[in-house]
């Protein structure tokens, strides 16, 4: 079987590139036959490595080098071809999807992982899922509307965030945006509709689509998502008050917000999300415009574990 990284060296605030020195050197100790593709920009990713799928029917181990944003785009490249198995390599800032698919966070640990599991042919099926709206793709993580997608939009325009970023002080600009948002953000009405059944809310801070428990670097926002069991977990919080919100934002990190009576919880195969306003929208974090988004488990792919 073939073996490609994908390498987004920009990842983790451009340390992924020096992580990717240090794999090099014991890929080459080790005598390993691969080739490598480095991303130089947005989009890279998933065109790369959907040129690389498309030259050949042989099997083919694509593993991705960066954070969730990497293999969110390698995903969206080679999820329709079956002769693709995909791994990860954790290097990144939130690196959920490594927490998702049970692989570790520590990039040493994860390579003798990934190098075994592609040696011996360790398969596991991974849901994906399909969504639609202002934009289209596939998600491996989740898919957000509302107050994160806020936060993490603001963050990325803003021109202090490379600065902060070379000085390694890029959590600052999320904090900063995260407690301005927490007193200026207004939550809005939404409709949800999960496989058929439509809930409505007045007062929706957010409703994040997940495929596994992790969010956000290790948030437990969905606590009991399984990545194999064919559908998503959907966390609506609404008419929570802003002081609440925070400590929500604190009990988020081992799942204990689920018990909140503004946190609601569904589970199903097919999800609507609809507002009067524009709501905005991610998916793995990154990007995906705004207004109403149809999701739906697509199927499910080859991943490494
Ligand atoms: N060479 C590059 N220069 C700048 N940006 C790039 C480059 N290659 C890819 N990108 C973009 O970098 C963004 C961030 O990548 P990624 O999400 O992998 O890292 P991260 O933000 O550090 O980690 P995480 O998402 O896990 O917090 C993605 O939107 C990706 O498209």
């Amino acid at each position: 079987m073939k073996l490609y990284f994908i390498v987004n060296p920009s990842a983790k605030n451009g340390k992924c590139k020096k992580i990717w020195n240090k794999i090099e050197r014991m890929l080459q100790q080790q005598h390993i036959c691969y080739r490598v593709v480095f991303t130089q920009k947005q989009g890279d990713g998933a065109k790369l490595a959907q040129q690389i799928a498309e030259q050949t029917n042989e099997p083919i181990a694509f593993i991705a080098v960066g954070g969730d944003g990497t293999i969110h785009e390698v995903m969206n490249g080679v999820a329709m071809y079956s002769h693709v198995t995909t791994g990860y390599m954790p290097a990144g800032t939130g690196n959920d999807f490594a927490r998702g698919i049970q692989i570790p966070i520590k990039w040493s640990e994860a390579l003798s992982y990934m190098l075994s599991s592609v040696k011996d042919g360790h398969v596991d099926v991974y849901d994906i899922g399909t969504f639609k709206g202002a934009k289209q793709g596939v998600f491996v993580n989740n898919v957000g509307c509302g107050f994160d997608a806020h936060i993490s939009r603001k963050v990325n325009a803003s021109k202090w965030k490379h600065i902060l970023n070379r000085l390694y002080l890029g959590k600052f600009v999320y904090m900063f945006y995260l407690l301005k948002g927490l007193f200026t953000y207004e939550p809005t009405a939404v409709r949800v509709t999960v496989d058929q059944k439509q809930y409505t809310f007045s007062n929706a801070w957010l409703v994040t689509v997940a495929n596994h428990p992790y969010y956000g670097g290790g948030m437990k926002i969905a606590p009991f998502a399984q990545s194999n069991d064919q559908q998503f977990d959907v966390i609506v919080v609404n008419d929570v008050s802003r002081l609440k919100l925070l400590a929500l934002f604190v009990t988020v990190f081992w799942g204990g917000h689920i018990k909140m009576k503004e946190v609601h919880t569904f589970r199903g195969k097919y999800i609507h999300i609809c507002s009067n306003t524009s709501l905005p929208l991610h998916a793995d974090g990154e990007q995906i415009g705004e207004g109403e988004i149809t999701i739906s488990v697509n199927k499910q792919v080859r991943v490494f574990r």
